[in-house]
């Protein structure tokens, strides 16, 4: 095989990549995984020869993600959120950017409201690969913090994360609020980031999230709200005399949402935010008992 540089290489990838109607990033992800360097490091060192064996894991991933839609963060085991690194598999929904706003607009309000420095006890339902519950503990070094899920693999991918991470976690099994309601908790932040897409839209969504992410950290009933329904119903045995609870929310569900929480709670002061794309994303809520 001919020497060939990183820039030849990052080249090659995204020809490769575009000529089977994929995203082009890919190819600089494994490149930076494969030769453990940041984006930077591979432009400043854009002439230095890739070694065979690291093309050759390069092209195979490639062809796995081009045949199969393999994510590349399944490629390549992680995948970065609030700057920090959490493992992923296939048990786990793959971290979204969109997500860290979720993260950043709690501690924007908890610090608004003077709660940042004062010990709080947070939920965070659905945790998933664990990322919010991980980075809110990390973030707010007083909160006690519990998260669910009802899928014990993707809790221990969870509570690997929280390990890795040195944040301590309270993981809990079982249906949304359920297992923290058994225990009598209460709280003062109460978080998640549901399934909430509907059913009849499984096939318009891609393959590298309709293959790969699982299923049940996606799809909620036909209408996508099933999980917010059941999570609001189970609030009113955990919440405080002043508690936010902050919700990811689909595109087109910036007035079900709310509809639903002003339900259970007629007094909740309720603002809808956007993500960086514009788009309806996330629901924050004050409730009171
Ligand atoms: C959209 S994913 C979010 C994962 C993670 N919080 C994140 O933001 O990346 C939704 C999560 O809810 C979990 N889930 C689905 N139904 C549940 C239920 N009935 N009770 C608890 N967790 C559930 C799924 O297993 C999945 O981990």
């Amino acid at each position: 095989m001919e020497a060939k540089t990183i820039f030849e290489v990052r080249r090659w990838t995204s020809l490769f990549l575009q000529e089977n109607n994929r995203e082009t990033g890919v190819g600089e992800l494994l490149l930076q995984h494969h030769l453990g360097m940041t984006r930077a490091q591979l432009f400043a060192n854009a002439r230095d020869e890739v070694s065979v064996d690291v093309r050759q894991k390069i092209e195979l991933n490639l062809r796995q993600h081009v045949a199969h839609g393999t994510p590349v963060q399944h490629l390549i085991g992680t995948e970065e959120f609030y700057g920090r690194l959490f493992k992923v598999n296939q048990d786990v929904l793959i971290p979204r950017p969109e997500t860290e706003e979720l993260v950043l607009g709690i501690l924007n309000r908890l610090k608004q409201k003077g709660m940042f420095s004062v010990p709080l006890t947070c939920v965070d339902i659905g945790t998933g690969s664990g990322i919010i519950a991980t980075t809110l503990t990390k973030e707010l070094p007083h909160a006690t913090m519990y998260a669910t899920d009802i899928s014990t693999e993707a809790l221990q991918v969870a509570e690997q994360n929280a390990h890795a991470l040195d944040a301590t976690v309270q993981f809990r099994q079982g249906n949304f609020l359920a297992p923290v309601i058994d225990e009598e908790a209460t709280f003062d932040v109460i978080v998640s980031n549901p399934p909430y897409i509907p059913e009849r839209d499984r096939d318009s969504l891609s393959d590298v999230v309709r293959d790969h992410d699982p299923s049940l950290a996606l799809f909620a009933g036909e209408d996508g709200l099933a999980a917010y329904r059941r999570i609001i119903e189970q609030l009113p045995s955990v919440v405080k005399k002043d508690t936010l609870l902050a919700l990811e929310i689909g595109h087109d569900q910036r007035h079900t949402v709310p509809t639903l929480i002003e339900a259970t709670f007629p007094n909740a002061q309720i603002e809808v935010e956007q993500d960086i794309n514009q788009n309806d994303r996330m629901v924050f809520a004050w409730l009171s008992k």
